[in-house]
């Protein structure tokens, strides 16, 4: 069996590199951007007012006549002289003649002039133009995660696409003669499914928008049926269940069959030791253990690292953190303990069964134990990854 440093390394070394697409922007929100983007105008376009108010041409002698008007998304032509100001709004071109803008509240009005209130210097209340990028200038930098600002910046400079790498397509395989939806009245020796429930927002969570779930029998013929229709449509496959030893544990050999390369099967830890990692073309695909805490914290560790390559994301790494209390860890394997961080360090959870969901509610990190580490004790600094919730 490997060690999970060797597993993580396998993942991430034969996990598909990102591809490029293009997305509307309104769309583009969690991809990571595929190209430099220059400005291909100035922001602002032009010398904006940032106020609404009075553009004057300064003088000593305080009094402005008004001569015109600017509002919003006119253009004006008005070259002012000494002495002259034009009322203008707030977003408004400032004509180039313009020194300042004077403040609605700082002016007296009456008889169509007015008097300035309190002095002002050259180019206040005047936004620049090109103040925030200049044509051709480098805007947002490859590689920058697209948030809702980093779109509206791109929507502000009049993109409307970009270019980014592309979010894998994802298909679950749910196996299991067991396994029941849930809402259905359960009959004898079944289970309800929550599997899918829970792998399908994780891959939500991570901005995955194309998951399509396959339900399959503990049967060789619909295991390969759905297995080579996922492989064949789908970027990764992610199988829940089915992965270990046991005669209707097919996936192993369903994988084999297909022409899977195997990159592993089987990783020293605990929980979660059962699990398949194998690539066929630009496919790549995890057989995860059924057991709900084992097949989460599998998905946290290693799907979660093949997904944010294919997506071009930033590798998240694991973090060091004091613990608040010993750990034990007798059998020789690395561990993954469920747990929560505080203000002064991570508590374990006192449930770490496989099968255990009720423990996974209110976990937000994982502790990695290594397999030669006998006892971590208080106090002492440990590794844990944040989870996705
Ligand atoms: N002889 C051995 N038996 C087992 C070993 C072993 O090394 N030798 N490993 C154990 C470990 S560890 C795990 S984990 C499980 C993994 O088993 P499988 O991946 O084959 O999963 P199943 O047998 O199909 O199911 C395990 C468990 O999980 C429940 N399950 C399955 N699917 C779902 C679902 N969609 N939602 C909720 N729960 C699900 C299933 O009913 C079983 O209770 O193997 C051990 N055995
Ligand atoms: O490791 Mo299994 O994944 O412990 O029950």
């Amino acid at each position: 069996m490997i060690s999970v440093y060797e597993a993580l390394q396998i993942v991430f070394q034969q996990s598909i590199a990102a591809t490029i697409t293009e997305a509307s922007i309104i769309n583009a929100e969690g991809h990571v951007l595929a190209e430099d983007v220059h400005a291909p105008i100035s922001l602002p376009p032009f010398q904006q007012s940032a106020m609404d108010g009075f553009a004057v041409k300064l003088t000593s002698e305080e009094n402005y006549k008004i001569v015109g008007c600017v509002q919003a998304g006119d253009i004006s032509d008005i070259i002012l002289k000494e002495g002259e100001a034009v009322r203008i709004y707030t977003g408004a071109k400032v004509p180039f003649s313009a020194d300042a803008v004077l403040m609605a509240e700082h002016v007296v009005e009456k008889n169509g002039y007015i008097k300035q209130a309190r002095p002002y210097t050259g180019k206040t209340n005047i936004k620049l133009a090109g103040e925030q990028v200049k044509k051709g200038d480098l805007a947002i930098p490859k590689n920058t995660l697209l948030n809702s600002s980093a779109l509206a910046y791109a929507a502000a400079l009049g993109l409307d696409r970009v270019k980014v790498y592309k979010r894998p397509d994802v298909a679950l395989l749910i196996t299991g003669n067991e396994v029941q939806p849930p809402g259905d009245k359960l009959e004898e020796g079944k289970i309800y499914d929550s599997n899918s429930i829970m792998l399908q927002l994780l891959l939500r969570k991570l901005g995955i928008k194309t998951i399509r779930c396959f339900y399959v029998s503990d049967e060789m013929d619909d295991t390969l049926h759905k297995l080579k229709e996922a492989i064949e449509n789908y970027d990764i496959l992610i199988a829940s269940g089915g992965v270990s030893v046991g005669d209707y544990d097919l996936m192993e050999r369903a994988f084999e069959t297909l022409g899977v390369m195997q990159h592993f099967y089987k990783i020293n830890q605990k929980p979660g030791k059962p699990i398949y990692f194998g690539t066929k073309e630009k496919t790549i695909l995890f057989g995860l253990p059924g057991n709900p805490a084992a097949c989460f914290i599998n998905f946290q560790v290693y799907v979660v690292a093949a997904i944010q390559k294919a997506m071009n994301c930033k590798e998240r790494g694991f973090k060091k953190a004091v613990l608040k209390e010993s750990i034990e860890n007798s059998n020789g394997k690395s561990l993954f303990l469920r747990g929560n961080k505080t203000v002064d360090g991570i508590e374990i959870h006192k449930n770490q069964s496989s099968s255990m969901l009720v423990s996974l509610i209110k976990t937000d990190v994982l502790v990695y134990v290594p397999a030669d580490t006998a006892c971590i004790e208080k106090g002492k600094e440990v590794l844990y990854l944040d989870i996705l919730q």
